[in-house]
């Protein structure tokens, strides 16, 4: 690949981000023979938020995942595939079944604690609310969030345990019941793990292949690729769009001007103004962006010389303060990473960016003493090694994946993937179905590769702009 500094000109069509989106995006507009495109993505490797690293002390190391990590929802027989689950075959990536429920101890402040019936009670709770919540779409009623959701199929969490095995919305959507559709949830939750709602499995695969999860990104990405059609290290700060041409500026301030762009920036970086529009962003679209939720989901990992904890997959801890290490995930099991010393909690959501403020000294103490309080026994070892990613702070991220808000409407959507010109939006966010998952920034890049195919393919003249509502009318308004 080349690298900033060289400017470009007359592209056919930029691809701006080189994540899972980008890459599907580029492949597409290559299948239908448009090759005159280029990619710009600023880190120094395609991938985006499939993203690992070697972590561990010197000598006994092992590839770990700071961003994506499961196939959520694979393939039942011959129905729909997850189309990331398709590339881990075609690759061999090396993925082990995730099993939550089978594999699981409960611990709270006191140690070990058996509360695994409230837990399966839970699981239960959190089916019937997928149910009813997609059971309003053909009823025509109005969203709400999951918290009202769970209050009306009389779930009314009072304690930490009950408040922790209740979390599974957290994990999944990296925010509250609270804050999370009940709507958008029930739908994205059935349509990739319920068969019967045209979901691909309700298995979960997580992967442990030590040339990273993005393996299978990348290595799609080599199969088509020339290396003239990636820039990589390149950061874009301007995007200036018409009805003609996208003229994008970078931060070493060269200029590439091409006929179409496709942004798959995350929708945090949207928001944080990471990058300049030149018209300014219309308000419609504005709302759509700043109405979407960039949640944030964050793996804390530790190493230690021995494995002093549980044998199963997971354990949940349950804190008087609910989200305060919640889920507990060990590598250092046969199948997985056995000898690796590995441990990782995950918190999510306002908790995660709280934690983004600290030291990694105080979160490590703050590890070390939830550890103290589930093994009461055991005095806690000084860990060999300690790492998390800051997800919410990154300039290019800005959180871990979108989530949608009760608050955030159907005709937000439309507005929110809506094409302004020649510059088009791609990325999960964008995916009705599949946001925040691999798999919808698969089909959103296919999507949106299609799209501007077709555009360019027909000389602009089949180019078939996507809808948008100027303003979006309250459905019953407040009445005065
Ligand atoms: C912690 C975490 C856990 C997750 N877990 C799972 C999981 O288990 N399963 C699952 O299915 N999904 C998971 N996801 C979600 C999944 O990773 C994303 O949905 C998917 O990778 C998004 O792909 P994308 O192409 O839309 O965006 P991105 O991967 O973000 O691609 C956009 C690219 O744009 C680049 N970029 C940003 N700003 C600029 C700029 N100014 N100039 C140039 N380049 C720029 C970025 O570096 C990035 O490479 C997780 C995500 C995170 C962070």
């Amino acid at each position: 690949a080349s690298t900033a500094g060289t400017t470009q000109n007359d592209k056919t069509v930029l691809i701006l981000g080189g994540g899972v989106a980008g890459i599907i995006a580029a492949r597409t507009l290559a299948e239908q023979k448009v090759t005159n495109f280029l990619i710009v993505e600023a880190r120094d490797e395609l991938g985006g938020r499939m993203h690992s690293m070697e972590f561990g002390a010197p000598g006994r190391t092992s590839v770990i995942e700071l961003g994506a990590n499961w196939i959520q929802g694979t393939q039942e027989g011959t129905g729909p595939a997850n189309p990331i689950y398709t590339l881990a075959q075609k690759y061999g990536l090396k993925a082990v079944e995730s099993d939550f429920y089978e594999s699981v101890e409960t611990y709270d402040e006191t140690g070990k604690v058996d509360y695994l019936k409230t837990l399966n009670d839970a699981v239960d709770a959190y089916t019937d609310l997928t149910v009813v919540g997609g059971g309003r779409v053909p009823t025509q009623q109005v969203d709400t969030t999951c918290r009202t959701g769970y209050s009306l199929i009389g779930v009314k969490p009072q304690t930490p345990a009950e408040k922790v095995v209740e979390y599974y919305v957290d994990w999944e959507y990296a925010q509250t019941p609270e804050q999370t559709s009940w709507i958008a949830s029930s739908w994205a939750n059935n349509f990739t793990y319920d068969v019967d709602q045209g979901g691909f499995s309700d298995s979960n695969l997580l992967s442990i292949d030590q040339r990273g999860f993005k393996y299978l990104i990348q290595s799609e990405a080599a199969s088509f690729l020339q290396p003239s059609q990636v820039l990589l290290n390149a950061t874009v700060t301007d995007i200036a769009y018409s009805s003609d041409a996208v003229v994008v500026t970078l931060a070493n301030g060269s200029k590439i001007s091409a006929d179409y762009a496709i942004s798959t920036f995350s929708v945090g970086v949207l928001q944080h103004d990471d990058v300049a529009f030149e018209p300014t962003l219309p308000l419609w679209k504005q709302e759509a962006i700043q109405s979407m939720t960039m949640a944030t989901y964050t793996k804390l990992f530790l190493q230690f010389d021995e494995n002093f904890w549980f044998d199963t997959q997971f354990a949940l801890y349950a804190d008087k303060v609910r989200g305060r290490y919640p889920v507990w995930q060990s590598l250092d099991l046969d199948g997985f990473l056995p000898g690796s010393g590995i441990i990782f909690a995950t918190v999510t959501g306002d908790y995660s960016e709280a934690i983004e403020s600290l030291t990694n000294a105080q979160i490590q103490t703050e590890l070390l003493s939830v550890l103290s309080a589930m093994f009461p026994n055991t005095t806690i070892p000084t860990p060999t090694a300690f790492f998390f990613p800051r997800w919410f702070s990154d300039p290019l991220y800005r959180g871990s994946y979108s989530n949608w808000p009760a608050s955030f409407v159907s005709p937000h959507h439309l507005n929110l993937r809506a094409n302004l010109g020649r510059l088009w939006f791609s990325g999960e966010a964008m995916s009705q179905r599949y946001f925040g998952f691999l798999h919808g920034a698969y089909f959103e890049g296919m999507d949106a590769g299609q799209r501007v195919a077709q555009c360019v393919l027909s000389g602009g003249l089949q180019c078939d702009d996507l809808p948008f509502v100027e303003s979006i009318p309250n459905s019953s308004p407040y009445v005065p």
